[in-house]
């Protein structure tokens, strides 16, 4: 075994992961270490499939770009399994999932504070998101951050069906809106998006290609973390093995775990740090007795209304529509403008599903193809109202396999364990189902193939509910934030482990409940903020030396 030292250890180059690496590393003096086990998105020709804003579609059905996770639907149904990619590449989710930008409520965040999270309202975390903004929208500055490395603007060629979508939510009574990040998420519009000129701009894109000429920055990609190494209380290092090799790197300063909701998780687990029945029962030596490790599981439950589109103006690949998307391919490469430019899911709407709501309980996003999957290219032209609710109650949870780092965590998802969920579900479907059969929606509305328009009573939606329930993949919440008295609590709102030094988890796994919208945003910003306490906590040891 060979042994390198750095003064930090980024595990994991996805949304947060990359925001941390870069802050970390703007002092020469500091020496840091950003490990991957995914390839770097640099390489040709994966270059082309992580620029493309819908080249998810070619990445997520490769192994090697996709970790490939699966739910156990429920306690109750475990046979049915629902997919939960997640990104293995450098960019992490951020480099295969759907580009669009979205903080969630500002409410969420003022939740966060008041159980217990001191520091993270609002107002406290809106500085850290709009510290790397780069807003190409004419937009209230007030809620907006411009001049930092994340492009954000809406795609450059909305589909027609997208702008008729908008119509038919105003003539519903839902406001047209052109901003979900501002001061209300009410209403219809187009998403806001991480492009620039036409391509997707990943948190590598964003924040490691600036910083790609540091040599106190060093990438190891295709190098996976089997374990943190701790010795008497403090994280000092890794086992890492990358080409073949086992290897142990040390931190002389801290580790940061930024290895997403599913794997943070999990390598805290092999590392001894869990819940102590769990462990022994897998014959893991106990490091920390941390019970919340695994626990919390949320995600935004969702399910589909799919309809055919007959004005054939949504992606599709057959012969029919390979000479129209022919024409696309060379608009793209000489303008990138056009349907090459397109997330696919390119508009939605937040919505309240019932009357009494003092802030939406629903989002949708409008899918401008027939996607039933991340990952499938549709052959028939139509589109899918992905309705999905925006704080669910039920709760899941990660547990080991087996002690190995190569079998993956058994993820149980509970979606539907409370009937209000299903409930609000199913008044999210009844609302769509207006927007899409409005005046402005005529010509491009055609028969609507799922649920089907036989499926109208509250029992046969449910049913479809039930049967159908998958994610929009935004799972949160498995190394929950939380004051000391929360025996269920990971990491403090420093984002430290409790009980262990030189180690804290920053990623979208620290939230102790999920926002309302897209959730690679936010793990951006505990990014920018963790970054920010590390960079604090250094300052006073250096006036304090
Ligand atoms: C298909 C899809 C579509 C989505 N669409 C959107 C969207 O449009 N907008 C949005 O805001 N959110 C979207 N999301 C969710 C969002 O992208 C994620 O919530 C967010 O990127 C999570 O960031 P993270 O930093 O927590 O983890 P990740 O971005 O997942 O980063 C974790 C990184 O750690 C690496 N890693 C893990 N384990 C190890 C290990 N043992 N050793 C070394 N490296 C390791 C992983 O390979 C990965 O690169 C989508 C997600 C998916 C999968």
């Amino acid at each position: 075994m060979s042994e390198l030292t750095f003064d930090y250890i980024v595990i994991g180059a996805g949304s947060a992961g990359c925001v941390i690496a870069n802050r970390l590393s703007a002092d020469p003096s500091v020496r840091v270490a950003l490990v991957e086990a995914g390839e770097s998105y640099t390489r040709f020709p994966l270059n082309l499939k992580v620029k493309l804003p819908f080249g998810n579609i070619f990445l997520l059905p490769d192994a090697r770009y996709n970790w490939n996770d699966e739910f156990i639907a429920s306690d109750a149904n475990p046979d049915r399994r629902i997919p939960c990619p997640r990104g293995r590449i450098v960019g992490g989710c951020s480099a295969v999932n759907g580009t669009v930008y979205m903080r969630g409520h500002a409410s969420d965040y003022d939740e966060w504070q008041a159980q217990g999270n001191e520091g993270w309202s609002y107002e406290d975390v809106l500085p850290a998101f709009k510290a790397h903004e780069n807003w190409k929208l004419d937009v209230n500055g007030e809620f907006h951050g411009r001049g930092g490395e994340l492009n954000v603007a809406t795609v450059p060629s909305p589909n027609a069906i997208s702008a008729a979508l908008i119509d038919g939510g105003r003539e519903t009574g839902h406001e047209a809106t052109r901003d979900f990040n501002g001061p209300s998420q009410d209403g219809f519009g187009l998403f806001s998006v991480n492009q620039r000129n036409g391509m997707r701009m990943s948190s590598a894109e964003a924040f490691l290609r600036p910083a790609k000429g540091r040599r106190n920055l060093t990438l190891l990609d295709g190098a996976l973390v089997e374990r943190i190494n701790v010795e008497n209380g403090r994280a000092t290092g890794i086992t890492v093995v990358r080409q073949g090799k086992r290897q142990t790197i040390r931190a002389a300063q801290e580790i940061v775990l930024s290895a997403g909701t599913i794997n943070s998780p999990h390598l805290l687990m092999l590392s001894g740090i869990g819940p102590a029945s769990e462990l022994n029962r897998h014959g893991i030596e106990v490091v920390a007795d941390l019970p919340g490790v695994g626990r919390n599981l949320q995600d935004h439950p969702a399910v589909g209304v799919a309809v055919e589109d007959t004005s054939g103006h949504t992606l599709a690949l057959s012969w029919k529509t390979l000479p129209k998307l022919t024409a696309q391919a060379l608009r793209y490469i000489l303008t990138r403008k056009g349907v090459f430019a397109s997330n696919v899911a390119e508009v939605g709407g937040f919505l309240r599903s019932r009357p009494g709501l003092n802030r939406p309980d629903v989002q949708v996003t409008f899918l401008m193809g027939l996607k039933t999957a991340a990952a499938l290219i549709p052959r028939q032209h139509g589109f899918v109202a992905l309705v999905n609710i925006c704080r669910p109650e039920s709760r899941g949870r990660l547990e080991l396999r087996s002690a190995s780092p190569l079998d993956r965590p058994k993820l149980t998802a509970n979606f539907l364990d409370n009937q209000n969920d299903v409930d609000t579900l199913v008044r999210g479907i009844r609302e769509v189902r207006r927007v899409i059969r409005s005046t402005a929606m005529k010509p491009y509305a055609g028969k609507e193939l799922l649920p089907g328009d036989q499926v109208t009573g509250d029992a046969d939606l449910e049913a479809y509910v039930r049967s159908t329930v998958a994610t929009v993949y935004h799972p949160v919440g498995t190394c929950k934030m939380g004051p000391a008295s929360d025996p269920m609590a990971v990491v403090d709102p420093q984002l430290r482990v409790r009980g262990i030094a030189g180690l804290r988890v920053a990623d979208a796994s620290i939230m102790p409940s999920i926002v309302a919208g897209n959730t690679s945003a936010p793990a951006m910003m505990i990014g920018e903020r963790a970054a920010a306490f590390i960079l604090g906590e250094r300052k006073i040891d250096r006036r304090a030396a």
